[in-house]
């Protein structure tokens, strides 16, 4: 391949990856391979400029503008930062640093690199007035009703403390827990997991409805500030120090893990420093920002085309260790499907050690090629759980087994099934499977179901294996004398350690208070509760909030089923499978009789005419005189029916403000007629 090939090759394959990477919020080669191919194409370049392409990466920013936003231009550009992965880099960094700035002092601040999105907020006389992603660096989407959910942006400051105009840029991301927890939730209900938490708060902030995005609690982390100067033409600061301080003091969210520092070795210190300490933040980070303090000595330094020359990212690289694979636990969870876990030769990863990785399902294993006393590759990225990234064949012996997954169910022993397009194996014994009971009852009394806890760890297992529950209908049936004394010693075989459960005089007053207590979690908690798959908390909210009833629930067709908003055929069968069966109606009954919510607070809608009778209805966007849930109150109570999705059954496309594109586009090429608020009031009356 010549070198204009190769330009042109690399040229190609990063604008792609840029592309999936920015909006898609899909990363399809790790940062290193990306950053090590942006290395080689700004080498091939240096040396033939010639052959450089106007649309080269090395000269842009990487991202771009969108369609489904209104584009906002920065005030000031918003670039990207030079990046290394080697100390010797950062020395000669300092040295490019100290020759642009002539002998003069110079102190550097360090801060974590932030692993999510860029974000820029505009505000005027002490008001959130504008929000933007960064874009392709000139122009970027407004995204402002996205970055109002982000409880820690401050919606005012007290204008008489800050410019009457400035910009505050930052970090938005979506804290660990946060990440863990939707995942958790997108497991319950069958859902595809997202792959790491910096794509899921790109994803996130790409989102059309922002009632989607509150749900999602995104932070953001700010790092830097920028104003024209004072009327007498001054900075408003002098240093980069002296903006976090003040912004912290304002009330922005800055992180506290900033550091001055006065030299370049000060900085490969504090680097160290963070090298694993940065895995106990409660956010992803891939490196340290090295920026020059002083603002007058920044301007001295200026830019590239696509960066600061005053400042620089060191990337740490992924952590991997490598170790032995001994074998693989098939663990079967609440819907039956099995996940197998990867069993390790201990190894120091991260500053923890890891005994356990993920293999996510047959296919990875598939894919991985991996085989039992295999050396592997363990990497700890952004994810909380290490997952195996590789196999060292050069180590592989005669002692490498292939890996046999089980045609049976490791707990039952029954015959494992996989659906059609679905990458797990699966447990068809709903009712038996004891890992699956017990998920189920661990399922019930989570705190976002019927709120139990103080039967966790371990007591429930306890219950079911001296025959004290069956179905979680039977919890409600506990007394004192059935709980008083039990207890079990359990070994944990990886520490060795014994723990025991047992149940004293005060545990079982904790565990029959937290029962009696639950019969007053709300309706849509119970439901939750019951563990029907694909019906997770928001589900299950909407459903009840639509039916109001157990009765009417249980008894709703698959048809009236599948009308409710944000329920598709897929949660319609779901439903209707789980209420025909004869065994799950009767642990309704005995939750029924035992005293549980089974219907919402909602108000019954009045109805007030049928002025809407026989036509159907979607809205998408946001209304002056209406909520979403008045509208559809509105539409009930007179006649109408709202439709879960555009069909060629929908008559009418309500469209609001910020009303989703892709919704009136898929409208339009249906011919539903689409009005607005005003017309759709008009109906009403008539
Ligand atoms: N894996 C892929 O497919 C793929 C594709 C494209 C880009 N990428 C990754 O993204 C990088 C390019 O992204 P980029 O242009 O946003 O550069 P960057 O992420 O390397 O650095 C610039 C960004 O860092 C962020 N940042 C975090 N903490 C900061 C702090 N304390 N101060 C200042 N900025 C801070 C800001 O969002 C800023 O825009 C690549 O080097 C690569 O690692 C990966
Ligand atoms: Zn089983």
């Amino acid at each position: 391949m010549t070198p204009q090939e190769r330009i042109t090759q690399l040229t190609d394959q990063l604008n792609y990856y840029n592309y999936q990477y920015y909006q898609n919020s899909v990363s399809e080669v790790d940062d290193f391979t990306f950053d090590k191919l942006l290395a080689e194409l700004n080498d091939l370049e240096k040396q033939y400029p010639e052959f450089r392409r106007s649309d080269s990466p090395t000269q842009r920013v990487g991202g771009a503008i969108s369609k489904e936003f209104a584009t906002v231009y920065h005030r000031f550009p918003m670039l990207s930062l030079g990046n290394t992965y080697s100390e010797e880099d950062l020395v000669e960094f300092d040295s490019r640093v100290r020759r642009g700035l002539n002998g003069q002092a110079y102190e550097y601040v360090c801060e974590l690199k932030f692993d999510g999105v860029a974000l820029s907020m505009t505000y005027e006389n002490g008001v959130l007035v504008q929000g933007a992603t960064r874009g392709d660096g000139v122009r970027g989407d407004d995204i402002t009703h996205n970055i109002r959910t982000i409880r820690t942006v401050p919606l005012r400051v007290n204008a008489a403390e800050v410019p009457a105009l400035f910009e505050v840029r930052g970090e938005g991301f979506l804290p660990l827990a946060e990440f863990e927890r939707i995942n958790k939730e997108r497991e319950d209900i069958g859902e595809p997991l997202l792959a790491n938490p910096r794509n899921a708060a790109s994803g996130t902030f790409k989102q059309q409805d922002s009632a989607i995005v509150a749900k999602r609690r995104l932070d953001c982390y700010l790092y830097s500030f920028l104003s024209d100067p004072t009327p007498d033409g001054a900075d408003v600061f002098q240093t980069h120090e002296e903006s976090l301080v003040a912004m912290k003091n304002w009330g922005f969210n800055v992180s506290q893990t900033w550091r001055k520092c006065a030299d370049i070795k000060e900085v490969m210190l504090f680097i160290n420093e963070w090298d694993t300490k940065r895995f106990d933040l409660p956010l992803g980070t891939d490196g340290i920002v090295v920026k020059v303090n002083r603002y007058d000595q920044q301007r001295e330094l200026g830019y590239t085309a696509k960066s600061p020359r005053w400042a620089i990212a060191f990337k740490y690289k992924a952590l991997a260790a490598n170790t032995k694979l001994n074998g693989i636990q098939y663990q079967v969870g609440r819907t039956g499907a099995v996940t197998p876990v990867a069993l390790l030769t201990p190894v120091l990863l991260a500053g923890t050690v890891v005994k356990r990785a993920s293999l996510h399902n047959a296919n990875e294993i598939e894919r991985l090629g991996v085989m039992i006393h295999d050396n592997v590759f363990v990497e700890k990225g952004g994810e909380i759980i290490p997952k195996i990234t590789g196999v060292d064949l050069s180590k592989r012996t005669a002692e490498s087994q292939p890996i046999v997954y089980p045609t049976t169910c490791p707990a039952c022993g029954t015959p494992l099934i996989r659906k059609e397009g679905e990458a797990h194996f699966y447990c068809p014994n709903e009712k038996g499977c004891p890992p699956q009971r017990q998920a189920r009852f661990e399922h019930f009394i989570q705190r976002r179901a019927m709120n139990i806890e103080s039967l966790g760890e371990g007591k429930i297992e306890l219950l079911i294996d001296r025959g004290l529950v069956q179905t979680p209908a039977d919890l409600y049936q506990l007394t004192a004398k059935d709980l008083l004394g039990i207890e079990k010693i359990f070994l944990d075989e990886e520490t060795g350690k014994k723990r025991i459960v047992s149940f004293r005089e005060k545990t079982v007053e904790n565990i029959l208070t937290a029962i009696e207590r639950s019969k007053a979690q709300p309706f849509p908690n119970v439901l939750f509760a019951l563990g029907i798959r694909y019906v997770g908390n928001t589900t299950a909210e909407r459903v009840t909030e639509y039916f109001g009833t157990m009765d009417a629930l249980m008894n709703a067709s698959l048809e009236t089923l599948a009308n409710v908003p944000d329920v598709g055929p897929r949660i319609a069968q779901s439903l209707a499978d789980w209420f025909a069966d004869a065994d799950n109606r009767n642990l309704v009954e005995r939750l029924r009789a035992a005293g549980l919510q089974f219907a919402s607070d909602r108000k019954v809608v009045e109805a007030e005419s049928d002025s809407l009778a026989g036509k159907t209805f979607l809205y998408t966007g946001t209304f002056q005189n209406f909520s979403r849930e008045e509208l559809e109150e509105r539409i009930a109570a007179n006649g109408g029916k709202v439709l879960s999705g555009i069909s060629k059954k929908l008559n009418y496309l309500i469209v609001g403000e910020n009303a989703g594109p892709s919704k009136v586009e898929k409208a339009q090429k249906l011919n539903v007629s689409m009005i607005g608020e005003d017309e759709f009031m008009a109906m009403l009356e008539k």
